[in-house]
């Protein structure tokens, strides 16, 4: 092998070398941060002590894992005095002289300092898709103290990255509230037996309203909606409308959009249907995010405290199995490689495109066995599209498909 080649493989070896993300944010390493892990089920109060942190802080930030509790707890921080700006993927709400922010993950900075960072869902972690930006978030925050809140299925990895990044971890555990009540009896198919309270789960926008329709047409209720391509301002209304007593707008029929940490008027949570498609294939709903939808019932503080669930016709026996069985333990989590690295990678491979520099370098790349690359599908999509233009620099595409 000539001296050239040897040295074009090293350099390409080098890049492809995601081992130790810890040492990716010395900016991160070169603080002691304590790190508090809120670790129990549903509705067991982690978010709101958390939350406590976060707002007597001087400065902090709040990582949502769904724009629409961004939202909520940018209203709820605001009400309290608290100035706090919002930033998601399809918003900016620019609060003047605000210390504190409420983001979605994806969005959050790890240039910034804060006093206080709140990474709320951190079992997501271990998502097949966006696991990787709650990594990123926990590896690169630049906060003094930073409160994760979530269950324990990934206690044992955050226990093995603190010990890697030498940060200080505490625990602490929680119990639910109120336990969480599987009925005995599906809706047996019928709209007539949806009562006031109800969330109608379904898992596409067809199906959402499909399902307002036969509940407006077969019984007096009236439905609120929120699906993920809603326009912000909509979802948000639409929330507002479903928690205000006293309307006739008293059933919730939404996706999982509103599945995560939100806090809403649910008595009842009705698994319309618990097969998903996840863009490719059909298959059953994971049975940690039915937890997490089935812990939108009952929420404490709100008009129903006591949290109910059940299937509108079949998969009454799958539903109450995922809300009895222990959390199965993540053994990885996330990462992806960074805009630097592979920016590095490209230098190697110029006449790539952007879409076969990923693949190459996802396929190539070692990592610890802490760690899964993450899917990233969607972000090849994007590349596709973005093929044709022609001009855009590598940090550009990088961004977009992001
Ligand atoms: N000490 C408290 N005093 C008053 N209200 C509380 C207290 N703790 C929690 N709550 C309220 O209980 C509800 C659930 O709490 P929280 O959102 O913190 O739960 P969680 O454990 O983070 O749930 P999830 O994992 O589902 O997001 C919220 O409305 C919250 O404001």
């Amino acid at each position: 092998m000539a001296a050239d080649d040897l040295t074009a493989r090293d350099l390409m070896m080098a890049a492809a070398d995601l081992t130790a993300p810890q040492t990716w944010y010395p900016s991160a390493r070169a603080m002691r941060r304590r790190v508090v892990y809120h670790c129990g089920p549903t509705n067991s109060g982690k978010t709101h002590n958390a939350l406590a942190s976060f707002s007597a802080a001087k400065s902090g930030v709040y990582c949502s894992p769904l724009r629409l509790l961004a939202m909520e707890i940018f209203d709820k921080v605001n009400a309290t005095g608290v100035s706090c700006s919002l930033r998601t993927g399809q918003e900016v709400k620019e609060v003047a002289f605000a210390s504190h922010l409420a983001c979605t993950i994806e969005m959050v900075s790890t240039e910034e300092i804060y006093e206080v960072a709140v990474v709320d869902e951190v079992q997501m972690m271990a998502d097949p898709v966006r696991g990787s930006a709650w990594t990123r978030a926990l590896l690169g925050l630049r906060a003094e103290e930073i409160h994760l809140c979530g269950d324990d299925s990934v206690l044992s990895v955050i226990r093995k990255i603190c010990a890697d990044t030498g940060d200080d971890l505490l625990v602490h555990q929680y119990e639910r509230f109120k336990p969480l009540v599987v009925e005995e009896n599906t809706l047996r198919g019928y709209f007539q037996n949806i009562r006031s309270g109800d969330w109608v789960v379904a898992f596409s926008r067809k199906k959402i309203f499909e399902i307002k329709l036969a509940i407006e047409t077969y019984t007096h209720h009236k439905c609120c909606v929120i699906y993920g391509a809603l326009p912000p301002e909509t979802r948000r209304q639409q929330a507002e409308l479903f928690n205000q007593e006293h309307n006739e707008y008293d059933v919730l029929v939404a996706t999982d959009a509103v599945g995560m940490g939100l806090n809403l008027n649910i008595r009842r949570v009705v698994f319309y249907t618990l097969i998903k498609y996840d863009g490719e294939k059909t298959a059953s709903v994971p049975a940690s995010l039915v937890k997490q939808i089935a812990g939108r019932a009952g929420r404490r503080g709100s008009a129903y405290p006591h949290g109910l669930a059940t299937t509108f016709k079949y998969d009454l026996c799958y539903l109450t199995r995922c809300l009895e069985e222990p959390l199965e333990e993540a053994e990885k989590v996330g990462l992806f490689p960074t805009f630097e690295q592979l920016e590095m990678f490209a230098s190697q491979f110029p006449e790539l495109t952007f879409n076969n520099l990923l693949n190459k370098l996802c396929d190539t790349c070692r990592i610890d066995d802490t760690y899964f690359i993450c899917q990233h599908d969607n972000m090849k999509k994007v590349a596709d599209m973005l093929e044709g233009v022609h001009g855009l620099s590598l940090k550009s595409r990088y961004g977009f498909c992001l």
